[in-house]
């Protein structure tokens, strides 16, 4: 099959030496209106989490329907709901926030291959640059919770956790849910990286790992409780 070639693509050529002088500095100019549009778009967001998860999760599977459960308990809660807009487990925790009569938002992203957005989204945006929309995802979410998934979900899993532990985002609540999928993971961080100190044990304790869709968001809630009494002064991080 044949291939698009994408905006991130051209951006991270390690090839074509001679166009990076004349083509990025004007690149440079379409990131910086990508930052613009998301801020725009996003500023006046209501409280909102993040859900990432496997694009392959498939419907009528138990990891599709625990998305469609995380949807909408998020937005019962009066949680918006972003997600990167694709198919799987991002269209269900959409699906799940839209039909409770939530705010589903999706953040997309231009891939080699066509797609669209999932039909579960109030608010859609189309990002080139997989860093740009990845900040979206940081700024705009109170909280990160994370379907089982592949390569891509560990990457927005693990940034979430890195930000958190070198102090550049403060408080950042992070769930996993599906103790099964989740807890070879866990023990490995725990024998192998906490055990050889390359982690400490609070590195650990930034995430909470469950099966049980009102507990994570009962988690959520309260940080979010928490950060909002910063936020007005009541509270000190
Ligand atoms: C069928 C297929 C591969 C579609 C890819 N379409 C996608 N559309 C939108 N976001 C994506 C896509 N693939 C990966 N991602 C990002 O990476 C995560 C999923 O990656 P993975 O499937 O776990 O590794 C999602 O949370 C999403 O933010």
């Amino acid at each position: 099959m044949k291939h698009r070639i994408t905006n991130d693509t051209h951006l991270l050529d390690t090839i074509h030496r001679g166009e990076w002088k004349h083509r990025d500095s004007w690149r440079a100019l379409r990131i910086l209106s990508e930052f613009v549009e998301g801020f725009d778009t996003l500023a006046d967001l209501e409280p909102a989490v993040s859900v990432f998860g496997s694009a392959r999760t498939k419907p009528g599977t138990a990891d599709y329907e625990l998305g469609e459960r995380l949807g909408a308990a998020l937005a019962k809660a009066g949680l918006g709901v972003i997600t990167g807009g694709g198919p799987g487990a991002m269209e269900a925790a959409n699906r799940g926030a839209r039909e409770a009569g939530g705010v589903s938002i999706g953040l997309g992203i231009e891939l080699p291959f066509e797609q669209k957005l999932n039909d579960y989204i109030d608010i859609g945006l189309d990002f080139r640059y997989f860093f740009v929309r990845k900040t979206m995802f940081v700024k705009y979410s109170q909280a990160f919770c994370v379907l089982p998934g592949g390569y891509g979900t560990m990457d927005e899993l693990f940034e979430a956790l890195t930000l958190v532990q070198t102090k550049k985002v403060t408080r950042f609540p992070v769930v996993l849910l599906g103790v099964d999928f989740w807890s070879g993971l866990i023990d490995w961080l725990r024998d192998r990286m906490l055990h050889t100190t390359k982690i400490s044990e609070p590195d650990l304790d930034l995430l909470l790992l469950t099966d049980d869709v009102d507990e994570a968001v009962a988690h959520v809630v309260k940080e979010c409780a928490f950060l909002r009494d910063v936020d007005t002064g009541k509270a000190d991080v």
